[in-house]
């Protein structure tokens, strides 16, 4: 079964083509890896997928994208489509963590509080849960009420995986989310991004073919803009 489905996919900023008619079908609980070289479009195809060009000043994308959601089939540009319910299908990680203000129980609650009228229990176990599942809570389970900010570099992009999983996403999208860890850190985000694939799809940018060979269920490779032959 598939989760994500692109036919001809272009994107354009201004004059600059950016995606040249990518058409592929990424399946579903699968940790699906795009590589290629840099400014290949690895990171410009996975936000399309959850419309992060929105903003970009001059951006067109045109082709047939569609995702599967929680209630079927859903085209991210379709005219009612909102891209804010959108993105809490298809959530992301960015390549440096990028932390709230203050503490890790906080960043985790402040969307999902944001986002659902949860009773104060159901946001706790959500918050338990969401750090189990990005393998973190036996380091952190003990301080949640410590400033985020004192985690280390690999705990701080778990915490970050946890708050996007926290809303629970149908699809993940991970836009080079070990690039700045060293390789234990990296190895225990890459452990929790396999089991991960039990609950959600997930589609991850990665410089790194050895990386790729040995996490992946299926690789994407681009080569300026292009699916790679
Ligand atoms: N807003 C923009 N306007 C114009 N060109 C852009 C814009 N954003 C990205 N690009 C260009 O699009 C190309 C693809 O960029 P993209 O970030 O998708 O590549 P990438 O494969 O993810 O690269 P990297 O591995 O270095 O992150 C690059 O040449 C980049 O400079």
């Amino acid at each position: 079964m598939n989760a994500i489905e692109c036919e001809k996919l272009s994107l354009s900023v201004g004059q600059h083509t950016l995606l040249d008619n990518i058409s592929l079908h990424l399946p579903a609980h699968r940790l699906s890896v795009l590589l290629g070289p840099s400014g290949s479009g690895k990171t410009s195809f996975l936000r399309c997928l959850n419309r992060l060009h929105d903003t970009v000043p001059g951006a067109r994308v045109s082709g047939r994208v569609r995702v599967r959601v929680d209630t079927g089939w859903l085209d991210p540009y379709a005219p009612g489509t909102d891209p804010v319910a959108l993105r809490r299908h298809v959530g992301m990680v960015f390549q440096h963590p990028q932390l709230l203000p203050g503490s890790i129980r906080r960043n985790i609650e402040l969307p999902l509080t944001l986002v659902h009228a949860l009773p104060r229990a159901a946001v706790a176990r959500r918050v338990e849960t969401a750090l189990r599942d990005a393998c973190l809570w036996d380091e952190v389970h003990d301080r949640l009420d410590a400033p985020a900010s004192t985690l280390s570099g690999g705990q701080q992009q778990r915490l970050c995986l946890a708050r996007a999983l926290a809303l629970q996403p149908q699809i993940l999208l991970l836009d080079e989310p070990t690039a700045s860890l060293d390789g234990e850190a990296g190895g225990k985000l890459e452990a929790a991004l396999i089991a991960l694939k039990a609950k959600h799809t997930l589609v991850m940018v990665s410089h790194n073919p050895a990386q790729a060979e040995r996490i992946a269920d299926h690789i994407v490779r681009f080569a300026a803009g292009r699916l790679a032959a």
